[in-house]
């Protein structure tokens, strides 16, 4: 299949990079963002800042001009969904998770109706490989296979975007078409430690096998020099 990096809207490239602002205070979040500086534009605030004052820092970068990801991976019965993501549609919000539950999907897509934030849905954590599927329940099945499933219900139910590890990108992108977003953690740069993701690849990889946008927390975070560690990965975004 052809690499689909041409079904990405022309833009500023560093915005293809969303840094995870995986850090415990909003102190340390705003410290980190200003060290970045300008080689930074889209953000992703996840369960460890938005539960430590991060929604009001959320505010705080949209209102500085950044982008922000809001990643907290709803899941619920579907009018507590609903009712959530309309909630959130008021803060001028980029992006926000749900997981790529059927009726979580659909109740996301309501609640944020009228409002310009897409949802993006989470098929199978980075995290899980094969065998975490067997101890969570399931059946057993391919991560990559479920992976599958999900992004053709995802697609059915009109879902703005799907989360995914850049190793089933292809095969999600030809699900979904040209007009989804496909956003991939689970990135190191060469070099970097895997951690708990299990299912990886480099910078240059994710974008060549299609991502929109790649996600990115340790490496930058913990990198003795965060701004020079973004602007390496940009570098490889503008190559790959
Ligand atoms: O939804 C996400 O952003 C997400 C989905 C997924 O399947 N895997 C995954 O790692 N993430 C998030 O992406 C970020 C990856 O961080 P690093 O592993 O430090 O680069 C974390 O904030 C995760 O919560």
């Amino acid at each position: 299949m052809s690499l689909p990096t041409n079904s990405v809207p022309a833009g500023d490239i560093r915005d293809r990079l969303i840094i995870s602002l995986d850090v415990p205070s909003v102190e340390e979040a705003r410290a980190l963002v200003h060290r970045i500086g300008d080689a930074g534009t889209f953000y992703k605030i996840g369960y460890q800042l938005a539960y430590a004052g991060g929604f009001d820092f959320a505010r705080e970068l949209i209102g500085q001009g950044k982008k922000v990801f809001l990643d907290l991976k709803l899941h619920d019965i579907g009018n507590t969904v609903e009712e959530g993501v309309r909630s959130i549609a008021r803060m001028g919000m980029t992006f926000l998770t749900v997981h790529a539950y059927p009726q979580t999907m659909r109740a996301a897509m309501a609640g944020k109706a009228g409002s310009d934030l897409k949802i993006l849905a989470v098929t199978v954590l980075t995290s899980y490989d094969d065998n975490d599927l067997i101890d969570a329940g399931y059946a057993p099945v391919p991560a990559a296979e479920l992976v599958a499933r999900r992004a053709e219900q995802a697609r059915d139910i009109g879902i703005d975007g799907i989360v995914c590890a850049a190793t089933e990108a292809q095969a999600v992108r030809g699900i979904v078409g040209r007009n989804r977003l496909i956003v991939t953690p689970g990135i190191r740069p060469d070099g970097s430690e895997a951690g708990d993701q299990k299912r990886i690849v480099t910078p240059a990889e994710g974008i060549r096998l299609g991502a929109n946008h790649l996600v990115v927390g340790r490496p930058i975070v913990k990198a003795a020099d965060p701004r020079a560690a973004v602007e390496a990965i940009v570098r490889e975004i503008a190559d790959a």
